[in-house]
């Protein structure tokens, strides 16, 4: 990550909504916040639409009967083509052990501000503690702060931001980190299985000692005038595949179906699993990354913490060779991640618009 693109992976420093809603008794949302661009309609239920995302279960992706585990990569593969989202069940994680997750991450966020100050981004940096994409000063503002950092691989982490953690709270984002990245690995086997992509493509990319791991973590306060804001603009995620844990019952996540905004709603110690645009370039366009947003509430804040796994820096992204071979086509150009990043943080967050820069 030493180049000199990295250097330039920065988002200008804005105020903290927490703390904002904290110290001000706030009841009219201030001007930068306020998103009258955006389409604030959801369906509901009695639409006549499918709402329900896909259910996977993770036993049957790892079942030791061809015919059981088959069975569920073909659910795996539908969820992927046509919904680009989905929840996954019995993924063998501890339900103790996510709830230990849940408050940690609530804990931090709830740190006194000067010890959060100690970990807030740098002018020049994305981790920390603050804000992504902000690339002007008049550009509009989410109704939420995040924490995001690099966990994997290890050489990557930021000397001034992993070590620094509360030791305990390290620990659990430790064996998170692990547990999450082998439930990420089994799904992209299971995908390379669906597409017949030899998996040896797709474990350069997602299973090698280069593999990057990150986590952002997100805090959406409440809001007085909650029609008038946006938790977190609407986006693809620009990496491969996200793990994303609800960390309280505040339902607030809604994707883009059909040109529609639908609200997901999570199954208790479920993840919420959505393809990013770098599996969508893998897959030559086979996966949709959906895009998607958060909406916010009046009276109780919202937390949730979405894992991205993707490709080592120094690693070339582009469609499957395998896949190419037999669609006699491909969709989307080549490049090497760090080439990638260099493009995304350039950029302010505008749904599918990378991705389509990157289509032949
Ligand atoms: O808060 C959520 O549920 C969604 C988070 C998300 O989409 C992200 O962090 O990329
Ligand atoms: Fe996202």
């Amino acid at each position: 990550m030493e180049s000199k693109g990295a250097a330039q992976w920065s988002s200008i420093i804005v105020p903290s909504v927490q703390e904002m809603v904290k110290e001000k008794m706030i009841t009219t949302v201030p001007p930068r916040y306020v998103r009258s661009d955006l389409d604030k309609t959801e369906i509901t239920d009695g639409s006549g639409l499918n709402t329900e995302i896909p259910i996977i279960d993770m036993k049957r992706l790892c079942s030791s009967t061809a015919i059981a585990m088959d069975s569920e990569v073909e659910k795996l593969d539908f969820a992927c083509k046509e919904w680009g989202f989905f929840q996954l069940v019995n993924h063998g994680i501890d339900p103790s052990f996510l709830e230990k997750t849940k408050a940690g991450i609530h804990g931090f966020f709830n740190l006194p501000m000067e010890e959060k100050k100690k970990l807030w981004q740098l002018s020049n940096e994305i981790e920390g503690f603050g804000q992504a994409f902000v690339i002007s000063e008049d550009q509009k503002l989410d109704w939420a702060d995040l924490f995001f950092l690099t966990v994997q691989p290890v050489e990557s982490r930021k000397p001034h931001l992993f070590p620094k953690l509360p030791l305990h709270f390290r620990d659990t984002l430790e064996t998170y980190s692990a547990e999450v990245q082998n439930v990420a690995k089994i799904l992209v086997a299971r995908m390379a299985r669906a597409l017949e992509i030899k998996p040896e493509e797709m474990l350069k990319l997602f299973d090698d000692v280069d593999s990057i791991q990150s986590m952002r973590m997100n805090y959406y306060p409440p809001c007085p005038q909650p029609d008038q804001v946006i938790g977190l603009t609407p986006h693809s995620d620009s990496v491969g595949l996200t793990i994303l844990l609800q960390v309280n019952d505040v339902e607030g996540l809604q994707i883009k179906k059909d040109g529609k905004w639908v609200p997901v709603k999570p199954l208790p110690n479920a993840f919420i699993v959505n393809i990013g645009d770098v599996l969508e370039i893998v897959t030559n366009g086979t996966y949709r990354s959906i895009e998607h947003r958060g909406v916010v509430n009046s009276e109780k804040e919202r937390l949730s913490i979405a894992t991205f796994h993707n490709p080592g820096m120094y690693k070339e992204v582009g469609p499957a060779k395998s896949l190419v071979q037999r669609q006699k086509v491909a969709k989307f150009k080549r490049l090497t991640m760090e080439e990638y990043m260099d493009g995304l943080f350039s950029r302010e967050l505008d749904g599918k618009a990378y991705l389509d820069a990157l289509r032949i």
